[in-house]
């Protein structure tokens, strides 16, 4: 018997605050939150049709490298809508979850899998699961015996994760945002994504300005060699 402490779980967000987050991208949320929202070297691995963003609120696992008990606790009693995000200590030669446990995700209604360690089975997952987002790939199997905890506070890559925290993901990765600065961290990428988008006009009418780079760079030029 191995012991896992469960905490109690976050209030699900209001549905209008994961609209407009479903509206962003990881990089705009990164941005403007002092470029560290997003846990890095987590890629998408599968199941994630191009140009694709998920959100949720996190469900956190914290589980021993390469053992995935409590992560199959976690998939029982996820609520649908949830990102179940597993702290495997990023360690890459062993999967947490593969195809099984990613077509049961998908049935239970989980809205993605991030993994900071490795998955198994990717068509499979490509195939029947919601997307997954990981550190890597490995055909080797996980253990099953604990320990773990359950909607605890998690590191992810290096970024701290609390249960009930919103979770971007995308084909950059994923970023994560502290429930309580949500409002205000949506509402600044969202002030970003019209300024790129103004940027993006301005490219198109060759009038961007890069009047910038030269302010910020003294260039001296070495003459050509005779
Ligand atoms: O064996 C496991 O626990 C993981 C796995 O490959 C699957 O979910 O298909
Ligand atoms: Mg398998």
């Amino acid at each position: 018997m191995s012991e896992c402490v469960l905490h109690q779980a976050a209030e699900m967000p209001a549905r209008d605050l994961l609209d407009r987050l479903r509206r962003l991208e990881t990089s705009l949320v990164s941005d403007v939150f002092g470029r560290w929202a997003g846990a890095a070297g987590i890629s998408p691995i599968a199941g994630l049709p191009s140009g694709q963003v998920v959100v949720g609120p996190a469900f956190t696992v914290r589980t021993r490298p390469g053992d995935n008990l409590v992560v199959h606790k976690a998939l029982d009693i996820a609520r649908p809508g949830e990102i179940l995000v597993v702290a495997a200590g990023g360690q890459r030669d062993r999967a947490i979850l593969g195809g099984l446990m990613g077509q049961y995700a998908a049935s239970r209604g989980i809205a993605a899998l991030v993994v900071d360690g490795a998955v198994r089975d990717r068509s499979a997952l490509d195939k029947s699961a919601p997307p997954v987002f990981a550190a890597g790939v490995s055909h080797l199997g996980p253990y099953k015996d604990g320990p773990g905890d359950l909607r605890c506070r998690v590191s992810l890559g290096g970024v701290a994760v609390a249960d009930g925290d919103l979770v971007i993901g995308d084909e950059d990765g994923i970023a994560t945002i502290p429930r309580s600065r949500a409002e205000e961290i949506i509402a600044a990428a969202e002030a970003k994504r019209l300024a790129e988008e103004a940027e993006s006009e301005a490219i198109s009418t060759g009038s961007w300005d890069r009047s910038w780079i030269d302010a910020s760079l003294t260039i001296r030029e070495v003459p050509a060699a005779r």
